[in-house]
């Protein structure tokens, strides 16, 4: 939609200045979809939502929801539901006073705004705590009180702060499940912050990656999981990641030299990817020669649950394995054991053509 502002959703442009920062996002979200904001630590996320919230001022741009133009307006004003670290519950008030709080600033009468809070509690599992102040309230119960709070308004925005990671584990597990249920029954749009990769792909219907306050990637979770562009996108799914220069199906990587075939492949610039499963490591050269096979040098061995990643320094040579990209590859225990795995011990490599996936960049 243009510049005209009658679009349903969030349609937003975010240029806010600092001395050594400035972020310049354009973010749009339909009505019902939930968007995941994903970035390293200091890209501008958090400014981002605060933005949109009315919390940090633009130097530029916009902030339009179903239309309506928010920009400039102060953060009550707006319309908008917020789940942040920062605004706690009320400590002071009920489980159900602290939900029938927006319903009262938006004008309902005492009782209506009752009403709609213990509708809401009902919603969120927890109708049976509506008198309990929040210092007794666990700290699942407390996000879904928060969570209550934040669409009792009816907001046709959503913004969830790292909505999960005060939680342990388990709770994490319990309240994600009743997120994704709240989320995809809310009409208005979501903008979600997130440093979990697993929250982003289970939670989202889009990823939108921030670096260094810029758009570097967006797209469905399981688009962006596939097809990582960036390092730091590589990392989070976990893949290993190249870029080169594809010729009949054999890519030069830009990095050190090294040549990978694939079974499909664009021609010309690309991005390289495979999975760090596809790697196999042999303790001596393997028979019949593979294609992708290579000496590296084992440069990190990581414990992951019940399995190790081994970081892997490829190229080089035979005689002088190392000095070219690093491969990550997932190994059992096992493995470890028998090919000696330790920081420094050079082995073999390879890479299964048919795993190796290529697309342009
Ligand atoms: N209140 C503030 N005043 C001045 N600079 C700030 C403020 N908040 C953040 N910054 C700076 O703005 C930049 C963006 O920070 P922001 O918190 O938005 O990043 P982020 O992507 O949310 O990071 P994180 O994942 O670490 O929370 C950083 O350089 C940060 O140091």
């Amino acid at each position: 939609m243009s510049a005209a502002g009658s679009a349903a959703g969030l349609d937003a442009r975010l240029v806010v200045r600092r001395p050594g920062f400035d972020l310049d996002l354009d973010l749009r979200a339909a009505p019902g979809e939930v968007v995941a904001l994903l970035g390293p630590n200091g890209a501008g996320k958090s400014t981002a939502l605060r933005a949109l919230a009315g919390l940090v001022p633009l130097a530029d741009g916009h902030v339009r929801v179903d239309g309506r133009d928010l920009t400039g307006l102060p953060p009550e004003r707006r319309g908008v539901g917020m789940v942040f670290q920062e605004y706690l519950l009320f400590p002071h008030l009920s489980a159900l006073e602290n939900v029938a709080f927006g319903p009262r600033a938006q004008g309902a009468g005492r009782r209506e705004a009752r009403r709609r809070a213990a509708e809401w509690l009902e919603h969120v599992g927890l109708a049976d705590q509506a008198s309990a102040r929040p210092r007794a309230l666990s700290g699942g119960q407390a996000q879904r009180v928060a969570l209550a709070r934040a669409l009792a308004v009816r907001p046709g925005l959503l913004l969830l702060d790292e909505p999960l990671s005060a939680l342990d584990a388990h709770t994490r597990l319990e309240v994600r499940a009743a997120l994704r249920r709240h989320l995809a029954g809310f009409a208005g749009a979501s903008v979600m912050v997130t440093h979990d990769p697993l929250d982003a792909l289970t939670l989202a219907d889009r990823l939108v990656v921030v670096e260094e306050g810029r758009l570097v990637q967006q797209g469905a979770p399981a688009d962006v999981a596939r097809h990582p562009r960036t390092p730091y996108v590589a990392r989070l799914v976990g893949l290993n990641l190249f870029r080169g220069r594809a010729d009949g199906g054999t890519v030069a990587l830009a990095d050190g030299g090294l040549k990978i075939d694939a079974v499909t492949s664009p021609e010309g610039d690309v991005f390289l990817a495979f999975e760090p499963s596809a790697v196999a490591l042999y303790r001596s050269r393997p028979d019949g020669s593979p294609r992708n096979l290579w000496k590296a040098r084992v440069t990190a061995v990581e414990s992951r649950g019940d399995r190790f990643r081994i970081r892997l320094d490829v190229g080089g040579g035979e005689a002088a394995p190392g000095g070219g990209p690093e491969v990550s590859a997932d190994v059992t225990a096992a493995a470890v054991a028998d090919l000696s795995l330790a920081e420094g011990v050079c082995t073999w490599v390879s890479v299964k053509a048919t795993e190796v996936r290529v697309y342009p960049a």
